[in-house]
């Protein structure tokens, strides 16, 4: 039964000046796994409908990932299901939901997903995502679960500790979830209250949530579907305070579900999005763990209390980090997802004249509408492709960590949280301007944009809230511009700020050189930062205190790590564009998409642009 695409759609696509496939091929890292992804949602859709085209099936899987099926009244006829439990007669909207029904649809979803992707063998970590996603387009309450629960295991465990909880993650013996904030502290981390204290006698900790304010606050997983935390808290041994460590904590009998003795746990309610993860609070009072329950691969309580620190204090923040390089490659995503509806929603949207009597248009043919969906289109790639570059220099990073060389992880701390900013300010932004590029009909649950806002921007604040991302990474490029201001030798990352130079050759009426763009964008963020780096010498000289002058420069520091990002996204973008061997009719779309973006940027921010020259 296959589906015939809209005329105007079809037009639209006819005129591709490129072929689609080498770019898709790129995007999702060559044909194999372009293959094994798009073999995925139909083996299981083959699987799960007995009746439906490759052609609906497709479009189901396309419609779900923007949830537009599930508005299309297009529903799965669930027959011969491999995982008997799963007795749902297809996929119901949830919009229509309460939010206990909208959690239960997810978890029944999610549950069927785990299990399939145990059944199936599925190992690599993308090919597992793809499978979530068709099932779970939403928040999937698993979220913590997948990633910062396994990691923080695999990056804070010791060997002995990995074998003994990894398993029992992988095969949900256990589901968990990672619990740091709390009520009164999510950003400061050294003001949390939760205490660890380490009882010699019987050899185990005391957990202990002293004040209401240092309740566990907003841990996803937490309201009802975790039943081990690993829990951050303040480890007191000997009667000293050794700061944050990270603790296996038991929360729900695992046959019964219900909370241990000593656990008071429950959701927080109602959110701006995300309404199918259940984000909990968690109150301890006096709860015993086995001593063996620290996660100890860099710090340690021995026996008699005595406490080992780690080599480097912040390994604890590991997990953290990692999670941020996540979120920086799934914003590029979510943006690509937003303008993917709304630009074929403009294809097939006749609205209004051009020429009068000339008959109403497809609205993407408004310069202004175009202007909406191009800008983000070169966004969602610039963000796509900056992720597959930062990458690079976070695998370097994280193998030379894993064999004890820590010199990497300043640059590490700063790429991450600079790039986390910038990519969920600019994703956030972007949904938005998709959505309101569609009309009425975008503000439509059925578009599937809302809800992509509703639960992304929420990006913007967890794992490190976006200005306390950019001034942490302030702290890193402010370190950089001093040693550079007495001619010290440079992290290769920031060394353009010894030699950015603006000698730019392209005159305004001829098309401008991608080396003069990257140029540009080079010297914005050295002047930017080198600026930033003023205001604090002069807040000094004013007499303040060191941390007195940083609140003074702060906003300008912001700006330099916001500036930073932006240069090394518009570096990937042109680099990568010219480097990665496509045909000559798609490189040359793509660095025309990339001037786009570079431009673009210059005329939102032409205010440092045209101070720089
Ligand atoms: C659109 C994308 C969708 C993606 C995925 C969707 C699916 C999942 C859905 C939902 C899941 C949501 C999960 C959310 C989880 C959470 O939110 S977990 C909690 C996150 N919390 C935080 O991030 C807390 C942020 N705060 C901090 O990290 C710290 O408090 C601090 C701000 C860094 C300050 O720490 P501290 O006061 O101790 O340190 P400073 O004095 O500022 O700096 C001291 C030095 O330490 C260095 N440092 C700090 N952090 C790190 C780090 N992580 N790694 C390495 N080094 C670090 C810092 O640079 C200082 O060094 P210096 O003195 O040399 O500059
Ligand atoms: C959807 C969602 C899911 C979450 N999931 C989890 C989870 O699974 N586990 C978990 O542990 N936590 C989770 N969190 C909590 C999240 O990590 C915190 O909300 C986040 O770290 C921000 O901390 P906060 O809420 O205390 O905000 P605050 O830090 O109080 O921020 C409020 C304002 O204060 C400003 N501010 C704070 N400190 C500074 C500073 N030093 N300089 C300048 N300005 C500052 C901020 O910029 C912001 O404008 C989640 C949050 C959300 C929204």
């Amino acid at each position: 039964m296959g589906k015939s695409v809209n005329p105007d759609l079809a037009k639209a696509r006819s005129q591709a000046t490129f072929d689609p496939a080498n770019l898709t091929n790129y995007l999702y890292g060559g044909p194999e796994k372009l293959r094994r992804k798009r073999y995925l949602p139909a083996f299981v859709f083959k699987e799960l409908c007995t009746e439906m085209s490759l052609t609906d099936l497709c479009l189901i899987f396309l419609g779900l990932l923007t949830h537009v099926s599930d508005y299309l009244g297009l529903t799965l006829s669930i027959e011969n299901m491999a995982a008997k439990e799963y007795k749902e007669e297809g996929f119901k909207s949830t919009d229509d939901m309460s939010r206990e029904e909208a959690y239960e649809e997810s978890m029944r979803r999610a549950v069927y997903t785990n299990k399939r992707v145990l059944q199936l063998n599925l190992q690599d970590q993308e090919e597992q995502y793809y499978f979530r996603e068709i099932f779970v387009p939403g928040a999937n309450p698993f979220a913590l679960h997948y990633v910062m629960f396994k990691d923080a295991i695999n990056t804070q465990g010791t060997e002995d500790q990995i074998q003994k909880w990894l398993p029992l993650a992988e095969t949900y013996a256990v589901t968990g979830t990672y619990a740091q904030t709390e009520l009164g502290h999510g950003t400061f981390l050294r003001g949390l209250e939760t205490t660890a204290e380490y009882d010699v006698q019987r050899e185990e900790f005391i957990l202990n949530t002293p004040t209401i304010t240092s309740s566990k606050f907003w841990p996803g997983a937490l309201g009802k579907t975790a039943n081990v935390a690993i829990l951050n808290a303040k480890l007191i041994t000997k009667g000293r305070n050794c700061g944050m460590q990270s603790f296996w904590v038991p929360l729900r009998h695992l046959e019964t579900h219900q909370p241990l003795p000593g656990i008071t746990v429950g959701d927080i309610g109602p959110k701006f999005g995300y309404h199918t993860s259940d984000n909990g609070f968690l109150q301890l009072n006096r709860v015993r763990i086995p001593r063996e329950n620290m996660l100890m691969r860099y710090s340690k309580v021995l026996q008699d209390g005595t406490f080992v620190p780690p080599e480097n204090d912040r390994l604890v923040y590991v997990p953290m980090t990692q999670f941020r390089f996540v979120v920086i490659g799934r914003s590029g995503w979510t943006l690509a997802k937003a303008v993917t509806v709304a630009t074929r929603y403009s294809a097939v949207r006749r609205q209004s004249e051009i020429t009068p009597g000339g008959g109403e248009v497809q609205i993407l043919d408004f310069q202004t509408q175009q202007h909406k969906l191009f800008t983000q289109i070169a966004s969602a790639y610039a963000m796509i492709i900056a992720a597959k570059a930062a990458k690079d220099l976070y695998d370097s990073a994280f193998s030379k960590m894993e064999k004890g060389n820590l010199e990497d992880l300043p640059m590490l701390h700063a790429l991450t949280s600079s790039m986390k900013a910038f990519n969920t300010w600019e994703m956030a932004t972007g949904v938005e301007q998709c959505r309101m590029a569609c009309g009425g009909h975008g503000y439509l649950l059925a578009s599937g944009i809302p809800q992509m806002y509703t639960d992304m921007v929420s990006a913007c604040t967890y794992e490190g809230e976006n200005t306390v991302m950019c001034l942490q990474a302030a702290r890193f490029l402010n370190k950089c511009q001093e040693a550079a201001n007495k001619g010290e030798r440079l992290p290769q990352l920031t060394r353009f700020l010894q030699t950015s130079r603006l000698n730019i050759s392209s005159s305004l009426d001829q098309d401008v050189d991608l080396n003069d763009i990257i140029a540009a964008y080079e010297f914005r963020a050295a002047t930017v930062i080198s600026e930033a780096n003023a205001r604090l010498n002069a807040g000094l000289a004013m007499g303040k205190s060191q941390s007195e002058a940083w609140n003074y420069a702060s906003q300008l520091l912001v700006k330099a790590a916001l500036a930073f990002s932006h240069w090394f996204t518009v570096r990937a973008l042109i680099e990568n564009m010219r480097g990665a061997g496509f045909d000559n009719s798609t490189e040359t779309l793509l660095l025309q998409l990339a001037k786009l973006y570079a431009l673009d940027g210059m005329l939102r921010y032409s205010g440092d642009f045209r101070k720089v020259g």
